[in-house]
């Protein structure tokens, strides 16, 4: 046969490439010329009487199918395809499936034939097309009796305009579906492990520790948003670690190599935080040092200011902050002229400023200038997977600075992992520390950490405190005699550590804001 006699017939919905033969069975085996067929990997066979493409083999079983091919009946050909074949009537009654169907499907062939589609398959497409008489094509359909997909053709059959049945080509595609979502997972890995490896190295560097999606989240975004010169509002209880990630979002911003300003607003006082901030000149108040000062924000020009417990900002404060934002220009007590400053804004708090806003202690317009990005910090007992690393990270860090060797025994894992830690980081960071000081044996127990809980400490460590009680009948008021309590602590504390407010608020456990709130209302400052 010349290639002129392997037709290429009108074939529905199909389309053939040039490297594909068009074989109508009724021609002789002998007739078919094999050079022009070597060229052409995919033999498409024909059924003889309707020109319907039922399948393709590959060339060896070509060459081989081709010195036996006038043995065979041309239904048999079809077992050596490597596509699925079924043939039904208009009734869906099975009377064609080739070998490779039963292998995909799982089912003998014995089993089915002459029985219904129906039967075997009830969910099967072709049943649709049974019904509505239209092809169904599907690049990826998956079956769920054997849990595979296929590549799926169904074409109705019809005989003088006569519907007579329906056939199904289908190819298991699930090892190629599997690969290619294997890729897709392998590249999205690949894609995440990068940003993630980028994210512990920066870590690593800086000291700060965390493993844990919640924080890595936040890690990512910090650096996504250290690029851009936003204002950024740092949102999590005390302790958390806002600081630190203003520091990292400072660090790879582009304003790296210029300072990096923190005020901590809730240790100003308010009469002073003007002063603070825009700085004065030369005699413009009484006791105004000579020469005048550089306000925070001039200091911070070019670079970026972090200002910690951003809600305790003065009210009158507020507004005049507002403007330096919005004008890009402070001004100076004293001075007639403002003066220009390029500052980039990180804020940080723990306090719920949208109640405050409700309740008019912040202003809203700041709120929305500071609040452009807001990362929320996750509470370390919403990421006790890092109480691990951050123990043994902190165990480091002070067996050096104290020369010891201490370990922590392995119940005391278990305390600290269920524990609250309600003061977050720098709660577990003080109880290591003072558990490495207190270490004897070398060994950090159960003793030494319980014993830097608030509830163990203040009593343990310092004397007991007296709330006298004159008269065994008379019951002071409970927050006259807490009242009474904290400024002993408070006293004694700072007695301790020589005036050193934050060494103070580190023992009593409580973060500085909180501390220097506490000296303002006791009027101890
Ligand atoms: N991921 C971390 N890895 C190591 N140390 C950390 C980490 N996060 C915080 N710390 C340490 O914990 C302490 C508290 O952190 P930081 O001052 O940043 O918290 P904060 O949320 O700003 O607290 P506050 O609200 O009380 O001001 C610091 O000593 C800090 O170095």
């Amino acid at each position: 046969m010349k290639l002129a006699n392997i037709m290429k017939p009108q074939l529905d919905n199909l389309t053939l490439n040039h490297h594909d033969a068009v074989l109508d069975v009724s021609m002789n085996v002998e007739d078919i010329d094999a050079k022009q067929l070597k060229n052409m990997p995919n033999l498409i066979y024909v059924n003889d009487s309707k020109n319907k493409i039922v399948g393709s083999v590959n060339k060896s079983t070509l060459e081989y199918v081709s010195s036996k091919i006038h043995l065979l009946p041309p239904y048999a050909l079809m077992d050596y395809f490597n596509e699925a074949i079924i043939f039904v009537d208009e009734q869906g009654k099975i009377y064609f499936a080739n070998s490779a169907y039963s292998k995909i499907l799982g089912v003998p062939l014995g089993k089915i034939i002459g029985k219904t589609i129906y039967e075997v398959e009830p969910h099967a497409a072709l049943i649709d097309v049974l019904q509505y008489k239209t092809p169904f094509y599907k690049e990826k359909q998956y079956i769920k009796t054997v849990d595979k997909y296929v590549s799926v053709k169904i074409n109705p059959i019809f005989e003088k305009d006569i519907f007579i049945g329906a056939y199904s080509i289908f190819s298991d595609v699930s090892e190629v579906n599997r690969l290619s979502e294997e890729v897709n997972r392998i590249t999205q890995l690949a894609e995440d492990y990068s940003t993630q490896i980028n994210a512990q190295n920066e870590l690593k560097k800086l000291k700060i520790i965390g493993n844990s999606p919640e924080f890595v989240k936040v890690i990512k975004q910090s650096l996504t948003v250290a690029k851009t010169d936003v204002s950024v509002l740092l949102r999590g209880e005390n302790g958390v670690g806002k600081e630190v990630i203003a520091k990292l979002i400072y660090e790879h911003s582009q304003r790296s190599d210029k300072p990096f300003i923190t005020v901590n607003c809730s240790a100003i006082p308010e009469q002073l935080i003007e002063s603070e901030l825009f700085g004065y000149e030369d005699g413009a108040f009484t006791g105004a040092a000579k020469g005048g000062s550089m306000g925070k924000f001039q200091l911070a020009d070019g670079g970026t200011i972090f200002l910690d417990e951003i809600g305790d900002m003065p009210f009158f404060m507020q507004s005049k902050l507002l403007r330096v934002l919005q004008e890009g220009e402070i001004e100076k007590i004293g001075r007639k002229k403002n003066i220009p400053v390029n500052v980039r804004v990180i804020a940080a708090t723990n306090q719920p400023l949208e109640i405050m806003i409700h309740n008019k202690q912040f202003r809203e317009d700041l709120y929305y200038r500071l609040n452009v990005v807001s990362l929320k910090l996750p509470a370390l007992r919403e990421r006790r997977e890092d109480i691990m690393l951050l123990t043994n990270f902190f165990l480091k860090k002070f067996n050096k600075k104290y020369h010891k060797n201490a370990t922590i025994a392995h119940s005391v894992f278990k305390y600290l992992y269920q524990y609250d830690w309600p003061g977050n980081i720098r709660e577990l960071q003080n109880s290591i520390e003072r558990a490495v000081i207190f270490s004897t044996d070398g060994m950090v127990n159960e003793e030494s950490i319980l014993f830097n809980q608030p509830s163990y400490p203040v009593a343990d460590t310092v004397d007991v405190p007296v709330v006298e009680l004159k008269d065994d009948h008379i019951v002071p008021a409970l927050d006259e005699a807490v009242k009474a309590l904290e400024i002993q602590l408070i006293k004694q504390s700072l007695t301790q550590h020589d005036n050193d407010k934050d060494a103070a608020a580190n023992q009593l456990n409580i973060s500085k804001r909180t501390f220097y709130r506490k000296l303002k209302a006791y009027q101890l400052c």
